[in-house]
């Protein structure tokens, strides 16, 4: 037998799953690690964290699996976007990551905006938002200049931990794209807007296609890993590409929802020259030459987590969620909205937090958890609205994510979108396109659509129930009215978070 496995760093774990040439997990594993918030809306982790778990990751997964090393042919990564990671002429790291959940940057993002004006849409194709990597730099230039002029590079968290396992320097389209670095459709780094920042094009690591070969595993990391040096080592790209890739969103027309931390509704696109003037992101995907356009919830299932960990510690996310069956659409009118970190997609909004409208002392904690889920659909309705607004027709939609393990959920997501949901046999997206990603690099196919036919099995739809999805769309206009009327209340509210 032979396999490719899929190494997908994500905000809360690295999850690793070893994959056979019929596309089926042959083993999985996960390893946590912490995330640490040293000042209200910051958000980093120590990338050695990252390192270290995915070689422990790596190695339980050889072992659970008894795998001979001789048969994994090579790896690929799936990472979070954005992270910021600073590394000097030696390769060591300057100072904490800072990640793509972090809204500490809004001042740099006006200073982008006023520097670039509208040359930010035409090179970057996309706004300036706090998660995007720019600010971040523009951030430490301003705060912490001894740390910038030691660095001589800056990494994505992906492509940290790839160095770290190969040696090689790179970082792939669909990840750069995130940066607000890279001419998105010249598939470039931009000299114009480098040199707007007095940044040198230096600090940007080579560029590479997902599928692309970076080497192969050093030595004493294959060691570590229980793999072998002769290991190959593909790029593999930003998690939401990777995910699409898992999802076989391949061709105009293809659509997913992926709930983990964050929430994302992502559909194919084939024209580099679509304008969609910073109301989507404009990406590049991990197929060549092609493109996505993508709307963000910045926190979907960690409004489900917090929520969880802060009145039901003690449950299980399905005993949490076991009893939302019997409640009925529309919770009994409790409205959540899921802007506890703030807010991307439609609202770009640091300082916007979240609210439960309508409580009732007839409420349960049931009540609760499914207004909830309800709050995260509806944020991510407002993408697929302006998806469809875009000119996409949107009829199926392919769930991914932790977000789809919950039948009621998938069927929610039917209701509020008024479109037939997909749920795959693994609903690991990410980890399994970045296995599809040496898959192909390794030769195994084609094509990644090729791939994608061999790898990819529906396991269940859910159609929209005539009934419920109207009483949504009653309920999603109300939904869409609490960010108006909440916005200024909580801009007073900044000066008591502490
Ligand atoms: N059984 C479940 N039912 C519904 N949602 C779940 C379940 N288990 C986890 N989740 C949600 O999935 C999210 C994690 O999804 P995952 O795709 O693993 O995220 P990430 O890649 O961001 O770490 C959690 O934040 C949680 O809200
Ligand atoms: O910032 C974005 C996309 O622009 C996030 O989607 C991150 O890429 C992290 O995703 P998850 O940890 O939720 O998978």
């Amino acid at each position: 037998m032979k396999y490719v496995i899929g190494v997908d760093l994500g905000t809360s774990a690295v999850k690793t799953v070893l994959v056979n040439p019929q596309g089926e997990v042959v083993h999985e594993h996960s390893e946590a690690y912490p995330l640490s918030r040293p000042e209200p809306g910051w958000s980093e982790q120590n990338p050695e964290d990252w390192v270290d778990k995915t070689l422990v990751s790596l190695r339980r997964l050889m072992e659970k699996s008894s795998a001979d090393p001789q048969e994994v042919e090579g790896l690929s990564f799936s990472g979070q976007m954005h992270g910021l990671v600073l590394v000097d002429a030696e390769g060591k790291v300057l100072r904490p990551a800072i990640l793509w959940n972090d809204t500490r940057t809004t001042a740099q993002c006006r200073k982008i905006e006023n520097t670039l004006e509208s040359k930010l849409l035409s090179i970057a194709k996309n706004r300036a938002l706090e998660g995007f990597t720019l600010p971040k730099i523009l951030w430490v230039q301003e705060n912490e200049p001894d740390i910038l002029s030691q660095a001589s590079l800056f990494l994505l968290p992906k492509d940290y931990v790839r160095y770290r396992l190969s040696g090689e320097y790179a970082m792939d389209y669909s990840d750069a794209a995130g940066t607000l670095l890279l001419d998105v459709s010249g598939k470039t780094w931009s000299q114009d807007i480098a040199a707007a920042f007095d940044l040198p094009l230096s600090l940007c690591p080579p560029l590479v296609e997902s599928f692309d070969q970076t080497g192969t595993l050093l030595p004493d990391i294959a060691e570590a890993s229980g793999l072998l040096p002769s290991t190959k080592v593909f790029a593999g790209g930003a998690d939401n590409a990777c995910g699409a890739i898992g999802a076989g969103i391949l061709q105009e027309g293809q659509t997913m929802c992926s709930i983990g931390t964050s929430g994302v509704v992502l559909s194919f696109e084939s024209r580099k020259e679509l304008e969609v003037d910073g109301k989507l992101h404009f990406f590049n995907h991990s197929e060549k030459d092609a493109y996505y356009v993508m709307g963000v919830t910045l926190a979907a299932g960690h409004s489900l987590t917090w929520f969880k960990e802060t009145f039901a510690k003690e449950k299980s996310f399905d005993e949490l969620l076991e009893g939302i069956g019997s409640i009925p659409a529309g919770s009994s009118g409790l409205l959540f909205t899921p802007y506890i970190s703030g807010e991307r997609t439609p609202h770009p909004d640091a300082d916007i937090r979240g609210s439960f409208i309508g409580m009732d002392s007839g409420h349960t904690l049931s009540h609760f958890a499914r207004a909830v889920l309800e709050g995260i659909t509806f944020s991510l309705r407002e993408s697929i609205d302006i998806v469809r607004e875009s000119g996409k027709e949107i009829h199926e939609v392919v769930a991914i994510g932790g977000g789809a393990r919950n039948e009621t959920w998938l069927q929610m997501q039917a209701d509020i979108f008024n479109a037939t949901i997909i749920k795959l046999e693994s609903e690991q997206g990410p980890a399994m396109g970045a296995a599809m990603l040496a898959a192909y690099g390794c030769g195994w196919f084609p094509s990644l659509t090729d791939c994608a036919k061999a790898f990819i099995r529906p396991a269940k739809t859910y159609a929209p129930n005539a009934e419920r999805a109207e009483l949504y769309s009653g309920l999603f206009s109300l939904y869409q009215e609490v960010y108006s009327q909440t916005r200024e209340l909580n801009r007073k509210l900044v000066p008591y978070r502490n």
